[in-house]
């Protein structure tokens, strides 16, 4: 059985210091078996996630794809996309095999000793593009949230090689590769709607100009109802492909105050629009809040390839969408201002989106 902590770690000033600074994350402190939730995690109640506002009735569209040339898997697709922002695909191409290999490799990074993950902390990564962290942005919240993460941003596959962790790296690298043919599909069809006939080298690069995947890591936690695993946010993605585990925990923003569970389906993508396609698309496409919960009995992992313009690019409502004279919500804004702006505050839910509007 794992020792309980002499000194409750729920009054000890050096949480942040010891899952923060020294690496070990939250899952170093959910294996030191503690009781009770420190309470740098405790959420207000407001953002905590409680059986009476999710809706078991609802769920979000499962969309197969193995037809993929009949039009009306392209039309589910596009209304999906702009009535839940969020789905579910199935029959998608990309082997079980590659979706298998990608979350044990989460697994065993996330096992690697402490001083092994740490190597990739802020602090001491050889690259700006591969970071293990904490939380969302632990200097800008009032609450922490319960899960660590590995994030890499995709520069090449020699940069890949050289510097991500070899506990992960091929079977990341392969995933990001199996995913791609879904990705340009997916882009297709959603384009096509709004009167984009052709991704030209231009548009291309917006939509899917850069990649950064991210593996998450949500361990077991003393008191589940207290905390979240991740707070109500949209991404600030174009699209979001997530892999996710057979843990279940992600909820989506329902109507009104209402939440909808994602069950997890063996073998399926969860797809969701993202805040730089709602601008492209002056709104058309929607990226929806979403949150996951902390589980008090099972340690969960998900991993998300966010797929995005590139920093350099300015976004902005596509002109063929605007060219019915329809009115512009969004300025042009450059990418890596809306990614900073996302990362310098604590999660909050639609308010990022702000940023961009006229
Ligand atoms: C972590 O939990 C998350 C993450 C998410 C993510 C959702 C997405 O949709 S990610 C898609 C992100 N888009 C991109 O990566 C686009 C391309 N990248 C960029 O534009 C830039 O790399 C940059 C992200 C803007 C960073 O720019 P740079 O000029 O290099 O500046 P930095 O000083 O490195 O970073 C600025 C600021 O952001 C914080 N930050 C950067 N990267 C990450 C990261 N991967 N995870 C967390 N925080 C990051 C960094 O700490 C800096 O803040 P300081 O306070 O330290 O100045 C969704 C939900 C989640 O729970
Ligand atoms: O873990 C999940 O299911 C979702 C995580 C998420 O929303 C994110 O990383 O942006
Ligand atoms: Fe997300």
């Amino acid at each position: 059985m794992a020792p309980t902590v002499a000194t409750p770690i729920s009054e000890s000033s050096n949480i942040t210091d010891l899952v923060v600074t020294n690496g070990n994350g939250v899952k170093g402190l959910s294996e030191m078996g503690l009781k009770t939730l420190p309470k740098q995690y405790i959420q207000p109640v407001e953002e905590r996630i409680t059986v009476s506002n999710i809706l078991p009735q609802e769920s979000i569209p499962i969309i197969d794809m193995s037809n993929w040339d009949e039009l009306k898997v392209s039309e589910s697709i596009c209304d999906a996309a702009e009535k839940c922002g969020f789905f579910q695909i199935i029959n998608h191409g990309v082997p079980i095999e590659v979706l298998e290999n990608v979350k044990d490799a989460t697994h065993r990074f996330f096992n690697l000793p402490a001083e092994e993950k740490r190597k990739f902390s802020k602090e001491n990564s050889p690259s700006n593009s591969v970071r293990f962290g904490t939380s969302f942005s632990p200097e800008a919240e009032k609450a922490l949230e319960w899960k660590d993460y590995l994030s890499l941003f995709y520069v090449s596959e020699d940069e890949a090689s050289a510097l991500w962790p070899s506990a992960c790296k091929d079977q990341v690298l392969e995933y990001m590769r199996g995913s791609e043919p879904v990705i340009q599909r997916l882009l297709e069809a959603l384009m096509k709607r709004i009167n984009v006939k052709e991704i030209d080298e231009t548009k291309e690069s917006l939509l899917m100009g850069s990649k950064r995947i991210n593996l998450n890591y949500y361990p077991i936690c003393p008191n589940p109802e207290l905390t979240v695993g991740v707070g109500r946010h949209s991404d600030v993605s174009t699209l979001t492909i997530l892999l996710q585990d057979n843990i279940g925990g992600l909820y989506v923003r329902g109507n009104n105050d209402s939440w909808v569970h994602v069950p997890p389906v063996s073998g399926s993508l969860v797809i969701n629009v993202g805040d730089a396609l709602q601008i492209i698309s002056n709104g058309r496409y929607k990226s929806i809040e979403h949150r996951v919960a902390a589980s008090g009995s099972k340690n969960r992992i998900s991993v998300p390839i966010f797929v995005n313009p590139r920093p350099c690019d300015m976004i902005g409502p596509f002109s063929e969408v605007l060219a019915r004279g329809e009115k512009a919500l969004y300025k042009q804004v450059l990418y890596s201002d809306y990614v900073k702006h996302f990362f310098r505050k604590a999660h909050d839910g639609k308010n990022t989106i702000e940023f961009a509007k006229i």
